[in-house]
């Protein structure tokens, strides 16, 4: 072989082993190619399988060949065994937990089957509501097992709820909302849920099974074209339950009324059904701030076929044509088939059953007993006080005094039930709220005793243990009402000075604070509060500025004013003063009032109802009115029953309150000023009669070794002027030991003799020295007196202590002729000796406690009619023009009035004060 044809071979061998080999190669590549499409086919068939999911593709009859395929086998066991792996621990926990949480989460009415609940009358009350309410059962169409689990979905507090169907499936949309409604309505006491429906289309027709709750006031059909006034009615509720409920910074009604409270709101379901086409925007705006804001106050969306989207939690629950839905609650996997609707007969009858108990239970609740909590005394005043005082609808309806809400204003006409108003709150506060938590101020300016019952009784002795002070008949003692207004302006600087010591601005804080002291809330009532303001004076002047005080600062030291008053005029006097009215939040209006709640736009109390009461926290304004039927809460077994059972209760510590009673005098032994005086070595005081204070005090004038330390009585009344007198002699007696002083009584006038005696007898039985003389006696006890302080003023003895010698001399002016005549030896005249003791006595520890029956005829004892020996000096029926003859600059405006005087020591006071004589048990001539 040629080299050439050798070459050749070379190279075709090699090319046919390249070709062999390219061959081999292509070979190669195409079996490759081929496993790597049938892989790749397995995988594209498994990915469909999973992504249609399994359950789908196996009803697909498009893919019914390719899954029987031998070659995809393999996969289809895969995806299958996927699937059950996937669905393993929902196959084994889902439905059944599920069908647990719902058992528990939706209880009663709220998930059990119609036949258990259905026409019976709900009793919830309201302290615990039902998370979820059932509304079908449903399946995950991909899990490998149908097994059913039952849906449900949240409601009232917690979501709205959406509904969206179709034309065919809008009767299942319906039903669902009929069922629910009812799930809710059976579940709560008839009362505590009312419907509103509105319909685009139908003024009638939506729920015709829910109509006979129309009865009851529990159902509200809106007509089509006033969706607004639905709205703006949910608006308003809303906005009340801001205002009225939710005040102390509570964000829903369900905190206000804590975990174990009863809910007082009704909750309000407005169902809208729609059209599916959209709302006018101003009403959908209207819907989105009702929804946003509505959940917080019971007030829930039920929205079918209307679009909306609303930025508050809400539950959809959507219908397809094949009557399924799908909720999100489950998600868009489960499909949810409705539960069946309920039995068209029976909803109207449940209806009528609920309504008839609701009437049932409007006409039993009602009466005073059901003003009263379950439990008495277990609330906490921190934040405020609060009562329900009458009934709407057999709802109670509630009066606050707190911060946002600080003082009441009561008004009505004679006999429109003021006074029992009063009695069916104080009973409500009294029963929830136990003294240490409460303590009541009341003060009754009308003649009669409306508020005598809170005190010990003769015929009864309980007492209402809150009470600190009882002020009946003080018709005209109105500085008792000053009184009043000082001691509890007082009270809330104490309270301010203790809050600042805390750094805390308010009662509320100070508690927290502070726990260990009582901070009490005061409510102080007035009841005809206009006596206070009965007359242009200084009582006037300074009650004006105390109450502004106490109005404008007491809100924050929980001190809370009631004023009662049946007078229009009083009312209007009121209005004048903004300062103090715009405080008074809380307005009551009793048939026909005038002028309490805002006069021009609101007149509900013209129309009200005998025994009703229009309630209002909205200082009167018309959105504000509460209707109430009130209760009788002072016939008998009412309050006086509860009375006595609080005071039973009380703590043995609790002192009685104080009861100042207009008509009654007090005897010295009454006052416990005098009840406490004993011997003693200081300066003795005497005590003249009663201060018209809080804590009842006596009026004291200290008797000082000082000039002037001689008191004055003047009026023309013997009884009068001897109460004073005695008393005061008495409480002298009191003060020093058997033989420690002397006493003279010198009756001048001859009706004083039975008062100078019986003062002269106790006296003696104390064991004292006492001298009693007439008229004739006086001039030799007057000589003798001035005799011994002329020689001590003389003899430079000054400050050897002197016995002290009180003399009580009775209608001094009477004895003013017999004085007059002088002594033909000393040429001194009774007069002139009766000026040197008052003038040097007091030094030397001689008074003399004088009655003089005119202003002149006291002056005309005294030398040139100076009045520097007369410190202290009580009037009865002088007129304050005269008195200002005793005081120059005084300007005192007195008008005189029965058993009382006017008493002023210039050494102690800035102006007069009245005072209250001591009655010395004579009968008065
Ligand atoms: N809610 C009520 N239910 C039944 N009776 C009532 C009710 N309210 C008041 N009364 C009765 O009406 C009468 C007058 O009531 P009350 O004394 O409370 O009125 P008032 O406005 O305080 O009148 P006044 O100012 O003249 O004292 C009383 O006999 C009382 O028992």
């Amino acid at each position: 072989m040629s080299r050439r044809d050798e070459r050749r071979k070379k190279i075709e061998d090699a090319f046919a082993e390249f070709r062999q080999a390219i061959a081999g190669a292509l070979g190669a590549a195409s079996r490759q190619h081929a496993r790597i499409a049938v892989e790749r086919a397995e995988d594209m068939f498994e990915l469909m399988v999973r992504k249609v999911g399994i359950d789908n593709a196996l009803e697909d009859p498009a893919l019914a060949r390719t899954l029987h395929n031998p070659v995809l086998g393999d996969r289809l066991v895969r995806t299958l065994r996927d699937r059950v792996e996937a669905f393993e621990p929902w196959t084994r926990n889902g439905p059944s937990g599920l069908e647990r949480l719902v058992a528990e989460s939706a209880p009663g009415p709220a998930g059990d089957p119609w036949e258990s609940w259905l026409g019976q009358p709900g009793t919830g009350d309201g302290s615990t509501v039902p998370e979820l309410w059932r509304i079908g059962t449903a399946v995950v169409g991909s899990a490998p097992q149908q097994q059913p689990f039952p849906v449900a979905v949240p409601l009232l507090d917690s979501a709205h709820l959406h509904v969206s169907s179709t034309s065919d499936s809008r009767m299942l949309a319906d039903a669902l909302v009929e069922s629910l409604l009812l799930r809710v309505l059976s579940y709560f006491q008839p009362g505590m849920v009312h419907v509103h429906v509105w319909d685009v289309g139908q003024l009638t027709g939506s729920l015709p099974g829910l109509y006979p709750l129309t009865r009851g006031g529990l159902l509200t059909v809106h007509d089509p074209a006033r969706l607004h006034e639905l709205l703006d009615e949910l608006s308003e509720h809303i906005r009340r339950v801001h205002t009225e409920m939710l005040v102390d910074g509570q964000v829903s009604l369900r905190a206000v009324s804590g975990p174990a409270g009863r809910r007082t709101v009704p909750w309000r379901i407005a169902v809208l059904f729609g059209n599916r086409a959209a709302l006018k925007e101003e009403h959908q705006q209207k819907l989105q701030r009702v929804a946003r804001n509505g959940l917080a106050c019971g007030v829930q969306l039920v929205i079918v076929d209307v679009p909306v989207t609303v930025n508050s939690p809400i539950e959809t629950v959507q219908f397809a044509d094949d009557q399924t839905a799908t909720c999100t609650m489950t998600g868009k996997h489960a499909t949810v088939t409705m539960d069946p609707a309920l039995p068209r007969t029976m909803v109207p009858r449940a209806c009528a059953t609920i309504a008839e108990a609701l009437e049932a239970r409007r006409s039993r609740l009602g009466s005073f007993a059901d003003l009263l909590p379950a439990e008495l005394w277990t609330e906490s005043s921190a934040a405020g006080v609060h009562t329900p005082a009458g009934y709407y609808d057999g709802e109670p309806v509630q009066v606050q005094l707190g911060d946002a809400s600080p003082h009441a204003l009561i008004g009505g006409p004679s006999g429109s039930g003021k006074t029992n108003f009063l009695y069916a709150m104080l009973g409500g506060l009294a029963a929830r709220y136990a003294p240490d938590e409460l303590e009541l101020y009341l003060l009754d300016f009308k003649e009669g005793v409306s508020f005598a019952q809170f005190a010990p009784g003769r015929k009864d002795p309980s007492w209402l243990p809150h009470a600190r002070l009882v002020g009946v008949n003080v018709n005209t003692d109105r500085e008792f009402g000053l009184a009043l207004l000082r001691f509890l302006a007082d009270e809330m600087r104490r309270r301010a000075d203790a809050a600042k010591l805390h750094e805390v601005t308010k009662l509320e804080e100070l508690r927290a604070e502070d726990p260990d002291t009582p901070w009490p809330r005061i409510v102080a009532v007035i009841d005809e509060f206009q006596y206070l303001f009965a007359e242009r004076d200084q009582v006037t002047s300074q009650a004006t500025a105390l109450l502004e005080d106490v109005a404008r600062r007491g809100r924050s030291q929980g001190i809370h004013l009631v004023l009662a008053s049946q007078d229009v005029s009083s009312i209007e006097a009121f209005w004048t003063k903004p300062a103090i009215f715009e405080q008074f939040v809380l307005r009551i209006a009793l048939p026909k009032a005038r002028r309490v709640l805002v006069d021009v736009h609101n007149d509900a109390a013209v129309t009200l109802p005998r025994w009703h009461a229009v309630i209002n926290h909205e200082s009167g304004v018309r959105q504000g009115n509460h209707l109430a039927r009130i209760p009788d809460a002072t016939k008998r077994g009412t309050f006086d029953e509860l009375q006595v059972e609080l005071w039973r209760r009380r703590p043995a510590e609790l002192p009685s309150p104080r009861l100042f009673d207009g008509s009654l005098v007090p005897k010295p032994a009454d006052l416990v000023d005098f009840q406490e005086l004993r011997p003693q070595s200081h300066t003795p005081t005497a005590l003249l009669g009663q201060v018209i204070d809080v804590a009842g005090s006596a009026a004291k004038v200290r008797m000082e070794r000082a000039p002037g330390r001689n008191i004055a009585v003047i009026g023309s009344l013997v009884a009068d002027a001897a109460g004073l007198l005695g008393g005061a002699m008495l409480s002298l007696g009191r003060q020093h030991e058997p033989d420690g002083a002397a006493f003279t009584l010198a009756y001048l006038v001859e009706d004083a003799y039975p008062w100078v005696d019986a003062v002269a007898k106790s006296l003696r039985g104390d064991g004292h020295q006492v001298e009693v003389v007439d008229l004739d006696g006086l001039r030799p006890v007057l000589r003798r007196s001035a005799d011994e302080l002329t020689a001590r003023l003389a003899s430079s003895s000054l400050d050897t202590p002197a016995l002290p010698h009180y003399l009580a001399l009775y209608g001094v002016d009477a004895a003013h002729s017999a004085l007059e005549h002088k002594d033909p030896e000393t040429r001194r005249s009774g007069l002139d000796e009766l000026r040197t003791v008052l003038r040097h006595g007091p030094e030397n520890r001689t008074h003399v406690l004088g009655w003089w029956r005119g202003v002149q005829r006291l002056k005309a004892s005294l030398p040139m009619g100076s009045t520097d020996d007369i410190g202290p000096w009580v009037a009865f029926d002088v007129q304050g023009a005269d008195l200002n003859a005793l005081n120059s600059g005084l300007n005192t405006a007195w008008s005189p009035r029965p058993r009382r005087g006017l008493f002023f020591d210039r050494f102690q006071h800035a102006r007069p004060q009245v005072i209250i004589p001591f009655d010395l048990g004579q009968e008065t001539p």
